[in-house]
């Protein structure tokens, strides 16, 4: 039986974790703690809860090494709505610009989404079933059922005058339509459908982004009092169904209960993944850019030890969300950050820079390894890819001489080399005779020695 990530020991989700990313076990080790105390924080009688200080982590270490990787596929191990920032997008409140409290509706409105998707799979039979009836409806028109409500059922259209006999033959017709319909027989059909469009409202002199961060949503606020106009569309069958089926499905939906389930999820279960934190943690001379790269710290700081942040759905609290800082700290060092802020990452861990073995394991072992992507990709034109041993180990060496030679990018390089060495499969793939192709190290060379020998041509292409 799977078991409820909640349920999940600290060992485990490391495992879990193996899966997807190659070495870093200090690391993994790390976050597994992390959103393990999280759970064990929340289970605290409320007044030892306020004494236990979320433990939040500082990531340190080169780019492309797996940092972000780790707790993305920790978020959605959890089921947790994740978030990426980087701290250098961040002003000063008061300063023109994004200011971090916007962190947090941005993680609402992920959490929102989440939550609104999982909703719709739920409906979606459901919705399916309505989506029929309306292009029925719209195959046949005289076969519709009229439902009046309100003021319409006395005002409004009244149902045609069709006689029992007419009715009936409406009915065994538009029952026909239905199993060519699901036969899928009537694909390409044109019909015509009618579609809810809100009109936009009109925004004056500030923007929908500066009230967003003061927690006001004027789209949405007026969005309820202008009339929606409805816009006819012609389009085929299998269209209609792609246009048609969230708006039923949504339709379907407990919006009350979205939004409380959201708000819920990010409070207690959000990450949020800063980047680029050592790119403000220079130390202050007391002017300038400095100074409000502080501000930003300073800023972070209740939000990080927990607040409530007014949201457009709600006001939410920061106390459970998990943050994770992380930066290379090669001009400065966590030392360098304000002292309350430091003592809120309490958990620090180095990652280390990657190895070619470690190239060669992240090509190969990982679930969504990228051969094992090349290979699904070009198995869809019944291309067999066949990597030996010695061809990964050559891409591997290349992506490392790489790094060493240009800039060191981790294993971003991979995806670039693999890319160039595939290039031409991926191009002819229709048209190879054999339907097998093997990647050993000849062929590695064969198709980037020249680039690597280039220095300029490499730094483009490589
Ligand atoms: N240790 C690893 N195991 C498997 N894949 C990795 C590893 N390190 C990096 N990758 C792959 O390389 C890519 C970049 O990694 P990631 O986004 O984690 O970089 P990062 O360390 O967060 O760097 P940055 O701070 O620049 O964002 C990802 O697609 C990831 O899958």
């Amino acid at each position: 039986m799977v078991k409820n990530f909640d349920e999940l020991s600290p060992q485990e989700i490391v495992r879990e974790l193996d899966r997807y990313i190659i070495g870093q076990y200090a690391a993994k080790k790390a976050v597994a703690i992390a959103i393990r105390n999280r759970i064990r924080r929340q289970k605290l009688p409320e007044e030892w809860r306020k004494e236990v200080l979320p433990k939040n982590i500082l990531m340190i270490g080169p780019t492309g090494v797996g940092k972000t990787e780790i707790a993305r596929r920790l978020a959605q191990l959890s089921g947790s709505p994740f978030l990426k920032v980087e701290a250098t997008r961040y002003t000063e409140v008061g300063y023109v610009g994004k200011n971090v409290e916007s962190m947090i509706r941005d993680l609402v409105e992920i959490s929102v989404n989440m939550v609104k998707k999982e909703k719709m799979d739920e409906v979606k039979e459901k919705a399916e079933q309505m989506v029929e009836e309306r292009i029925l409806d719209a195959l046949i028109p005289e076969s519709r059922r009229p439902q009046p409500t309100g003021i319409m059922a006395l005002f409004g259209p009244q149902p045609s005058q069709q006689s029992p006999e007419e009715r009936k033959l409406l009915r065994q017709k538009r029952e026909e339509l239905r199993q060519k319909l699901r036969a899928g027989e009537l694909e390409n059909e044109m019909i015509e459908i009618e579609v809810e469009k809100e009109a936009a409202p009109f925004v004056g002199v500030m923007g929908p982004a500066e009230l967003e961060d003061l927690g006001i949503d004027l789209t949405s606020m007026l969005g309820n009092l202008l009339p929606k106009t409805r816009q006819k569309k012609r389009v085929t069958v299998s269209e209609a169904r792609k246009i048609l089926l969230p708006i039923e499905a949504e339709k379907l939906l407990d919006m009350d209960k979205v939004i409380q389930e959201a708000l819920d999820r990010a409070q207690n279960r959000g990450i949020i993944f800063i980047d680029e934190i050592d790119k403000i943690a220079i130390k202050s001379t007391g002017a300038g850019p400095d100074v409000s790269r502080q501000g930003v710290q300073r800023d972070l700081l209740p939000i990080v030890e927990g607040t409530t942040i007014m949201t457009k759905y709600g006001p939410v609290r920061t106390d459970y969300i998990l943050f994770i800082a992380s930066g290379a700290f090669h001009m400065s060092r966590p030392s360098d950050l304000i002292p309350e802020l430091q003592g809120r990452f309490p958990i620090r861990v180095e990652l280390s820079p990657l190895t070619k073995e470690d190239f060669v394991r992240i090509l190969t072992e990982p679930q969504n390894a990228i051969i094992k992507q090349y290979q699904a990709l070009l198995s869809t034109e019944g291309v067999e890819l066949v990597f030996t041993p010695d061809g990964v180990e050559e891409i591997a060496k290349i992506a490392y001489e790489l790094n060493q030679r240009l800039e060191n990018i981790g294993a971003r390089r991979l995806y670039t080399v693999v890319e160039k060495v595939l290039e031409d499969v991926s191009f002819q793939a229709p048209d190879i005779p054999t339907k097998k192709v093997i990647i050993d190290a000849a062929y590695v060379q064969s198709k980037l020695s020249k680039i690597i020998k280039d220095e300029d041509l490499s730094s483009y292409i490589l």
